[in-house]
């Protein structure tokens, strides 16, 4: 296997009483766009933060690019881009002059004035960055991780609170890093984002790894998809069970809404319908659902709200 592009093993991190992190193991595969996923206080950007040399573990080890995010953290400093949960500028500072002075102490940045236009950053003149729009700062702070054509960038929510525009303009950003072999860790709570932009998603939670694998995998891994019928009222739901494979089950929730569970496959899709006209029914819809990966997301770490 090649070198992980982030490699997390044992680390623990912990704040007086609270264990943020707690013997935390996973790695990031070069290439790779990596969502890392959990609830509020799961130990995200605790571990983020280490990765970024922000925090010494203070138990395990994390590596990355083969290197000690602290100990060579000069050697780092060129190939990683970090983009913070708050963007950390100097308030009176202006888009554009900040864009272009982080950009010149890289050796071959990004165009300043096209990524500037990429992510709206251009009309904004003379504004300082205490009076930019939350999206606007965010927006900047992408800007600022990847304005330095890293080989590794960690973006912690780089869509939180950025209106449905911005948001697609960021997830294009995203795709094309992915398509020139830049290696992108990103944590977010929106999981349609983690399903739609990761190659490879970790989930934790108390600060553990819970589940690890494509987006695919946890959304079908032993998943009971659905099928969803709906009809006349009353259908003989016995009946239909006989008619499909063994271990299907059929529920009428509300009177006319059916609910198909167990393997959906074509089979299962079209021993319904045959039944179906066996029997002359003629139903209205036939829905096949998925699981999505915030069904997996809520299975696995509970649906009460953390603090
Ligand atoms: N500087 C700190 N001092 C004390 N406790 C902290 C500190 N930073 C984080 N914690 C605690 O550590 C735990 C993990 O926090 P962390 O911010 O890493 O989680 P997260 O998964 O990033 O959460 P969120 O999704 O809310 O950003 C939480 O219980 C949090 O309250």
């Amino acid at each position: 296997m090649t070198q992980p592009a982030v490699d997390v093993r044992g680390l623990v991190m912990r704040y007086g009483e609270t264990t943020a992190v707690d013997g935390l193991t996973l790695a990031v595969e070069p290439g790779t766009v990596t969502a890392v996923l959990g609830p509020n206080g799961a130990g995200k950007t605790t571990t983020i933060e280490t990765c970024e040399g922000y925090r010494r573990p203070q138990a395990g080890t994390v590596r990355v690019l083969g290197l000690d995010p602290v100990r060579d953290a000069a050697a780092l400093r060129p190939r990683v881009g970090v983009m913070l949960q708050d963007g950390g500028a100097w308030s009176a500072s202006r888009a554009g002059e900040m864009l272009a002075h982080i950009a010149r102490l890289y050796a071959h940045p990004l165009d300043v004035t096209a990524l500037s236009a990429r992510l709206g950053l251009d009309t904004l003149g003379r504004t300082p960055y205490r009076r930019m729009s939350g999206g606007q700062q965010q927006r900047l702070a992408l800007a600022t991780a990847i304005v330095g054509r890293p080989e590794l960038v960690f973006l912690d929510e780089p869509t939180a609170g950025l209106d449905p525009q911005a948001r697609r303009a960021v997830w294009d950003l995203i795709d094309e890093l992915r398509e020139s072999g830049v290696t992108v860790v990103l944590t977010t709570h929106f999981m349609d984002e983690a399903e739609r932009l990761a190659d490879w998603v970790h989930l934790i939670d108390h600060g553990r790894l819970v589940a690890s694998g494509t987006p695919a995998d946890l959304t079908s891994d032993g998943a009971e998809n659905t099928l969803r019928l709906r009809g006349p009222a009353g259908m003989d739901v016995a009946g239909l069970v006989t008619a499909l494979p063994s271990g299907t089950q059929v529920v009428e929730q509300v009177p006319g809404t059916y609910v198909v569970s167990g393997c959906v496959s074509p089979a299962l899709l079209a021993a319904v319908t045959a039944w179906c006209a066996g029997s002359g029914v003629l139903l209205d819809e036939v829905v096949v659902r998925r699981r999505s990966l915030e069904d997996v997301f809520l299975d696995l770490t509970g649906r009460e709200l953390r603090s």
